[in-house]
């Protein structure tokens, strides 16, 4: 190799080196000659011997270095023999780069070099984030129980007050009434944003999340009090804790530490923070469609953490499946349990005409990607409480969880339900089932195919009662593109905090507003995870880990300086 090569490729390097080491607090560099060592912390010092070249510096510590952090890196060497003839302009010339490089790596990325002291501000502060979602969890924030409105409506305040607290520009954002089947109204819990920061020189993210928990009672199989978070093996358990309250939380105190060390946001932040997710996200497609010139007009991405990882390694989650929830309405039980037979094969196929037409097929490279993803099937089974599962196998199992429909029976209401035996005759039953849509499902038409299906069985029985069928929830699928810069950036977040690259998963649950906030804002969205595989969301015994509450913290810190390195399209 001439020198003039090796010159070369030493200087692109150095680019290298910064993208790989953006977050030390200095970057010194002295001579680039053949023989070069590193100084780490002042403490640990490695020199290269020989021939080695600026160059294999880089590629051999750039994992290590960052896992020490390294406050500084002097590259130092001997003077290359054969560059001595070399003339004083080139040198110049090569002092000229070396200073420009350093200068932009200063003034660029001058955040990103106190991220150790975000970190050390995380870990002093857990016990007040345990401590918070504590107080959060107490709150008994169901949407689906309309007796608990005042509850929701408390918790959607405690909200406000904490990001008035932070100095947010916060708003309260009124999105109507919801008739309740006794066809009594009452107000929905209303939404709160945020924002903190409006350079319009820099990227603008909003964050989406809810408040709002599914049903818990302790006689329901919980060991603990549902609303009283309890620390057991480093999990904290409440309903609520992962799903949603504790990753709000996290995000929150991720621009929280920002603002408490005085360090300047790397982009803007939004917050979005509703109250009815649960129940298909009451009134927020409205305030979404009325607000995308207004709120949404400079976000730039959206960001959602309201999924949980597949297995211990991190992840990033790229689709969720849609659902169209239904109730049908006759006055037995016996009826209603003729038309859930109707509905469902005992081998999981879907018996209702035309539903599953317009799913796609499973290709070979779709298979080959669900191959990668480390899922247990074993850990899958005792988390669930299950010894056999539908498909033996992790690839099918994943495949009919992702992507293909699924139709699941929730309940009968208004059937006895009671201890003891009676031979009441109920007025009126009332079943509930509800049916995952996936990309090319269209929700409209699943209604009718629903609907037609089920008065055409109820008419075989010839029977003398009347059946109400109604869809009261219709949520797309969402699907994005793996390989966009958000989620590339969220790749470099995932390896900074974990020291391991994140797997790409899709959900089989459904984030109603997700669709809606990339059909009407046109934005980009991701999905950042960071609750646990067993964190038992919708199940007895919810938790969150200690350990992915406080290291999703980070996680989030982390990505908002990756976002502020994305470059506009
Ligand atoms: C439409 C459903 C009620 C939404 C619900 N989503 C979540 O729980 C996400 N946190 C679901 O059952 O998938």
């Amino acid at each position: 190799m001439s020198p003039g090569v090796l010159r070369r490729n030493r200087f692109r390097s150095y680019f290298l080196w910064f993208h790989l080491l953006p977050h030390s607090d200095h970057i010194l560099f002295s001579s680039n000659g053949h023989a070069a060592s590193c100084a780490l912390h002042g403490r640990i010092r490695h020199v290269l011997q020989g021939s080695r070249t600026a160059t294999s510096v880089f590629q051999t510590f750039p994992c290590s270095l960052q896992r020490k952090n390294i406050s500084s890196v002097v590259l130092e060497g001997e003077e290359d023999p054969h560059q001595s003839s070399e003339l004083p302009l080139l040198n110049a010339m090569r002092c000229v780069c070396v200073c420009v490089v350093v200068l932009v790596v200063l003034g660029a990325r001058v955040n990103s070099f106190r991220f150790n002291e975000l970190i050390d501000y995380v870990n002093k502060h857990q016990e007040e984030y345990v401590q918070t979602l504590r107080d959060w969890v107490s709150i008994e924030s169901d949407s689906s129980d309309a007796t608990k409105r005042t509850e929701l409506q408390r918790v959607m305040g405690v909200v406000e007050e904490k990001l008035r607290g932070m100095k947010g520009n916060v708003d309260v954002v009124d999105v109507g009434t919801q008739r309740l089947d006794d066809g009594s109204i009452i107000p929905l819990p209303k939404v709160v944003t945020a924002e903190f920061g409006d350079d319009v020189n820099k990227h603008t993210v909003c964050v989406y999340g809810h408040v709002d928990i599914q049903p818990a009672r302790r006689e329901d199989g919980w060991a603990t009090d549902p609303y009283n978070l309890t620390e057991i093996n480093g999990n904290l358990y409440g309903r609520g804790a992962s799903d949603n309250k504790g990753p709000v939380l996290a995000w929150i105190h991720a621009v929280e530490a920002y603002k408490a060390l005085d360090i300047e946001l790397p982009v803007n932040v939004k917050f979005l923070i509703e109250g009815m997710e649960e129940t298909g996200s009451n009134g927020l497609d409205a305030l979404v469609e009325a607000q995308k010139d207004k709120f949404f007009s400079d976000v730039d991405y959206i960001i959602i953490s309201d999924c949980i990882w597949k297995s211990t390694r991190p992840a990033l989650t790229y689709g969720t499946r849609g659902n169209c929830y239904f109730t049908a309405q006759v006055s037995t039980n016996s009826l209603l349990t003729f038309i859930y037979y109707t509905l469902i094969s005992a081998s999981g196929q879907i018996l209702i005409p035309g539903v599953a037409d317009a799913v796609t097929n499973f290709t070979e490279e779709e298979r080959k990607i669900y191959e990668e993803v480390s899922f247990d099937m074993e850990n899958y089974k005792s988390n669930i409480g299950v010894d056999r599962l539908m498909y033996d196998n992790k690839v099918d199992l994943l495949a009919h969880l992702w992507r293909f429909p699924t139709v699941s029976i929730h309940g009968i209401e208004g059937a006895f339900s009671g201890p003891r035996s009676k031979t009441v005759i109920p007025a009126k039953v009332t079943g509930k089932f509800s049916i995952r849509q996936v990309p090319n499902m269209d929700p409209a038409v699943v209604e009718k195919q629903v609907t037609d299906h089920l008065h055409a069985v109820f008419e075989q029985r010839k029977s003398p009662n009347k059946l109400t069928v109604s869809m009261i929830i219709a949520a797309k699928p969402w699907l994005a593109d793996p390989k966009h810069a958000l989620y590339e950036a969220g790749k470099r977040a995932v390896k900074r905090v974990f020291h391991v690259g994140p797997e790409m998963i899709r959900e089989g649950g459904t984030i109603p507003i997700a669709r809606t906030f990339q059909d009407v804002t046109n934005k980009y969205i991701i999905m950042l995870p960071i609750g646990g595989f067993d964190d038992g969301l919708h199940s007895q015994n919810e938790k969150i880990s200690r350990y992915n509450y406080i290291e999703g913290t980070k996680l989030f810190i982390a990505y908002l300086q990756e976002v502020s390195l994305i470059k506009d399209n």
